[in-house]
């Protein structure tokens, strides 16, 4: 039997499958095959999930494991802000340490322990980096040879300005009214530019953002492989370094930037040092449920109600009663 854990950073719901815990590693497809079944609700287990979070062993100095990401339609993504803090939090309590690095596709990332958001509602801060703005960081095409910062382009939606920026996996961003948020534009251009299209060849995360005070957003996303989600951990911090880029009047460098997202809330920082950004993501890093399964139905993608035995933690209700405090600033629901 092996353990896979059931996980969600502002209820971006993830599995989690440690790969040194299993007898023989999963293959490339094996893992997609096992990401499109399991985050399925109508095939998988505990309503799907957004992907699955595989942690690998690393043999780079202070790095205490790697993270893959494998989103829900079993594609691969470079970067997962919200999943890298259920890493972090995985692995800190494996080797029983809270600040080290995390390997990720592109980068040794630091992370560390912050104090809980609430009872029972752990808290861990990742760094997000390297930024990128350069076409062919994305890559995009047919948008000007250079970086694409608060440019109008009617061709997606008239009368709204985009901000590409890759934390390295793309974003797109605009800032919009609340009737625009609340209309179906997201949604559209979000499935227009990850199907066949002429701009985004291989698909971009986009997300729209309503500035709702100094320092404070509210971001909704709609991902590449995925869809809606109820959080993008990069897209809220991609979000914040575009906030402050474009709009030095309420969004600052170097302060704590508050991000609600229809799952919550996190707390982002955005710095520069000459041409390089980053930014620090801080939120909540929640285990929901502990599933034991043979490695065989891992490999054979089969991961059920009837193969898998499930055990549901305390920690979502204890989630529950941290947002139920917030102030309610969207009239967008949690996607269930
Ligand atoms: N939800 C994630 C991002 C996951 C990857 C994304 N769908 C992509 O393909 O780039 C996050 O929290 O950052």
């Amino acid at each position: 039997m092996v353990q896979l854990r059931k996980v969600h950073g502002s209820e971006n719901h993830f599995f989690l499958l440690d790969q040194s815990t299993l007898n023989q590693p999963l293959t490339d497809s094996e893992l997609t095959a096992l990401a499109q079944q399991v985050t399925n609700p109508k095939t998988g287990i505990l309503d799907g999930a957004d992907g699955i979070l595989v942690v690998n062993s690393s043999d780079h100095d202070n790095v205490l494991g790697q993270m893959r990401v494998i989103n829900a339609d079993g594609s691969e993504a470079s970067m997962c802000g919200n999943g890298l803090r259920t890493v972090s939090r995985y692995l800190a309590e494996k080797h029983h340490t809270n600040q080290f690095k995390v390997e990720t596709l592109t980068a040794d990332l630091q992370v560390s322990r912050q104090n809980d958001l609430a009872p029972e509602v752990p808290a861990f801060s990742v760094e997000i980096s390297p930024v990128r703005f350069k076409p062919a960081d994305f890559p995009f095409a047919n948008l000007g040879d250079g970086a694409l910062i608060d440019q109008p382009i009617p061709a997606f939606v008239p009368g709204l300005n985009f901000t590409a920026i890759a934390v390295p996996n793309p974003h797109l961003i605009s800032f919009v009214d609340e009737n625009t948020m609340n209309s179906d534009a997201l949604g559209e251009l979000g499935a227009r530019l990850n199907g066949a299209n002429d701009y985004f060849p291989d698909g971009v995360n986009v997300s729209f953002a309503q500035i709702l005070g100094q320092n404070q957003l509210f971001v909704r996303t709609y991902e590449r492989g995925v869809g809606f989600t109820n959080a993008c951990g990069t897209g809220m911090s991609a979000t914040s370094l575009a906030f402050a880029m474009t709009h030095p009047n309420v969004g600052q460098f170097d302060q704590t930037i508050t991000v609600y997202n229809p799952g919550g809330m996190v707390k982002t920082q955005v710095h520069q040092e000459g041409d390089r950004y980053w930014i620090d993501l801080i939120g909540n890093a929640t285990q929901t449920h502990l599933i034991n399964v043979d490695e065989s139905e891992l490999h054979h993608a089969n991961v059920t109600t009837e193969t898998a035995s499930i055990q549901q933690t305390t920690e979502e209700a204890a989630y529950q009663q941290f947002v139920d405090q917030l102030p309610k600033v969207s009239a967008i629901a949690v996607k269930k």
